[in-house]
């Protein structure tokens, strides 16, 4: 598969542009004009400068406003064409993308519309251009895909083709099979963005929030398998608009574009192993779906095969001075297993719940959730998917006869370590810290439930497509839930099984009192690691016994609690005494409670009954606001 992306994806100049595009290992770019009348550079200079990266100028777009028009427009516009043709060929490019007129459109008539076009076609073919028509979903008379390429199959021209933007199709919900019945030939240009489904104005939808394959919610995977089907060999290239990406760092977002093509490559190869093509489809006929596929002309590269990770391995929390997380770790009823025979590291475990306290920090840095280690079958294989998905490796040290995890930076730098668990629920490592501290069992009582990651706001479609592309995770839609210093947007990761599960939050950064204008704002993100036990209610009494500060949750709370359950009273005072939250669906009871944060880093015990599958959402805006208050209380103490 040819990988190209647009220039309008990227911040930056020009020149920037380009050379990330390089880095990241794309095949060729589209020059979005803006890009290009703002460059300093020549169309000559941009010419070799793409020759010299190895990068082809695969389209140059948009032009805009062409059909549909009076007589005296369309003189206008053929001039206006001729300029920009004229300037392709200094640039050494032959694709145009003329997309369907949204402003100057008065005449809706398709007759009138092709003869445009014919002449558009015929000027083209004199400066050796090809034109790729693209329907905008707003488009004032042409805004479907199928009625764009109708227009081109009548005029039937050779410089005339059809361009496919999954946006345009894919927010408007039109089918995408009848693709495969276009004439390979006449698809000039294919571009693809990915995009979470909201319900807005699709022009703003389109300008603003379009993401990178594998961060949204479209079927990529179908669009680009009937793609694939119909024959179509020309470039797969990203055409994302974003408001983020555009302000972010340019070499970085390439990378997280490039990864999510490869993993677009890879998921349309396996939807087409998965899917028969309609009958009649030449390439259907006889043999197995996989045969099939390799009979598109379209070659699809695919990537080492993991599974789901069966389930958290351990935690890593990090800080200069461990003791106040020894402390909660105690007080919520851990024990310690001891310290590494060679590392600075100390063991703490609840049943198979395993947390590494890590005393390699730096001075004075506050405790943090460092890395998190998952059970995957196979290491190896894991880790080799996950570098050809661009993801950076971490090097960890280790002596002779100890377990060497394999480990990458998540896009939030937390460390994700591959790990091989035992079927009975134990870690072979944990021998580095001593023999027959774990009791096998196949009991899952004691386990990390969730890890919740507070993301950057300008890393948070790449940390999804991370997750979901390198470590196989499922995205589930993302909720928003209030909080004092903003909405809090919040997406769960997870695997079907529901043995893995990630939250990642995007968490406003709160700007705290008295700290210094001028100076960027503390981070004042918040993780946390919860564990699920089996009887809550005796963990929190133990824990209240050892002293444990739990997170002080307001009566009023419980007021409500009442008002919407209808609780038993004692069993609401029991909540109350304790601090506990609680929340109910038709599948279940969640009973949960948060200890007070140390550093950046808090711990949650939750006791799931029944089927219940969430997280205790409604109770999370009060979990905020506690946190906010008692973070206001600490800033003003300090000054
Ligand atoms: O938003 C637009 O105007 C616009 C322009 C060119 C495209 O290829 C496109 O998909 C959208
Ligand atoms: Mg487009």
């Amino acid at each position: 598969m040819r990988t190209g992306i647009a220039t309008v994806c990227l911040s930056g100049t020009l020149k920037e542009k380009m050379q990330a595009c390089a880095i990241a290992g794309f095949d060729g770019i589209e020059i979005f004009e803006q890009d290009l009348v703002t460059s300093s550079l020549s169309p000559e200079d941009v010419r070799k400068m793409a020759a010299d990266l190895g990068l082809t100028l695969d389209l140059y777009q948009p032009f805009r406003d062409f059909d549909s028009v009076t007589e005296d427009l369309l003189a206008a516009n053929l001039r206006r064409a001729e300029a920009k043709f004229r300037l392709m060929s200094r640039l050494g490019m032959d694709t145009i993308l003329v997309c369907t007129n949204v402003a100057t459109a008065t005449i809706d008539d398709d007759d009138l519309r092709a003869q445009q076009l014919a002449a558009l076609a015929d000027l083209a073919g004199e400066h050796g251009v090809k034109v790729a028509y693209e329907a905008l979903a707003w488009g004032k008379y042409v805004n479907d895909y199928e009625h764009a390429h109708r227009l081109v199959a009548k005029v039937d021209h050779p410089n005339l083709g059809t361009c496919l933007d999954s946006f345009h199709i894919l927010s408007r919900d039109w089918d995408t099979a009848p693709i495969e019945d276009i004439n390979a030939d006449k698809i000039f240009f294919v571009q693809v963005a990915d995009a979470p489904k909201l319900s807005m104005d699709v022009l703003s939808w389109s300008r603003h929030y379009r993401v990178f394959p594998g961060e949204g919610q479209f079927e990529l995977a179908k669009f680009m398998g009937h793609v694939v089907r119909a024959g179509y060999t020309g470039p797969v290239s990203l055409e994302v608009f974003n408001d983020v990406f555009r302000q972010s760092d340019v070499e970085r977002t390439a990378v997280d574009a490039m990864r999510s093509l490869i993993w677009l490559e890879e998921q349309s190869a396996k939807w087409l192993d998965t899917n028969a093509p309609a009958a009649g489809n030449a390439a259907g006929a006889g043999g197995t779906q996989a045969a099939a596929r390799r009979r598109y002309p379209m070659e699809l590269a695919t990537l080492p095969q993991v599974a789901e990770p069966a389930g958290f391995n351990f935690a890593e929390v990090k800080a200069a001075d461990t003791g106040v997380l020894e402390k909660v770790l105690g007080q919520l009823g851990f024990e310690f297993n001891g310290r590494h025979r060679t590392k600075d590291v100390q063991l703490w475990t609840m049943g198979h719940a395993r947390v590494i306290i890590n005393e390699q920090a730096p001075e004075a840095a506050e405790p943090a959730i460092a890395a998190l280690g998952f059970d995957v079958d196979s290491p190896v294989i894991a880790s080799a998917r996950a570098q050809q998905l661009k993801a950076p490796v971490v090097p960890r040290k280790s002596q002779a006869n100890e377990e060497v995890f394999q480990g990458f930076s998540a896009p939030d730098s937390t460390e994700i370590f591959l790990c091989q668990g035992n079927p009975d629920g134990t870690a072979a490592w944990t021998r580095e810290f001593g023999e027959g501290l774990e009791v096998p069992s196949g009991a899952r009582t004691a386990v990390i439930d969730h890890v919740n990651l507070a993301q950057p706001w300008q890393h948070f479609d790449e940390a999804v497509l991370f997750y979901t592309s390198a470590l196989a995770l499922e995205p589930q839609p993302y909720a928003e839930v209030a909080s004092p210093s903003g909405l809090v947007r919040s997406q769960v990761m997870q695997t079907s099984d529901r043995d893995v599960r990630l939250v990642l939050n995007l968490a406003p950064v709160i700007q705290q009192d008295g700290a210094d204008p001028g100076t960027a704002p503390r981070k004042t993100y918040q993780e946390h690691i919860a564990f699920a036990v089996d009887d809550l209610v005796a963990t929190a009494r133990a824990a209240r016994d050892r002293g444990l500060a739990f997170l002080q949750i307001p009566e009023n709370y419980y007021e409500d609690l009442d008002a919407r359950f209808d609780l038993d009273p004692g069993f609401l005072g029991t909540l109350r005494d304790l601090n506990l939250l609680y929340d109910r669906d038709a599948d279940g009871e969640f009973l949960h409670f948060y200890t007070a944060t140390v550093g950046s880093v808090f711990f949650e015990m939750v006791e799931r009954r029944g089927n219940y599958d969430g997280y205790g959402a409604p109770n999370a805006p009060v979990r905020h606001a506690v946190q906010y208050d008692h973070l206001h209380d600490l800033t003003k103490t300090n000054h």
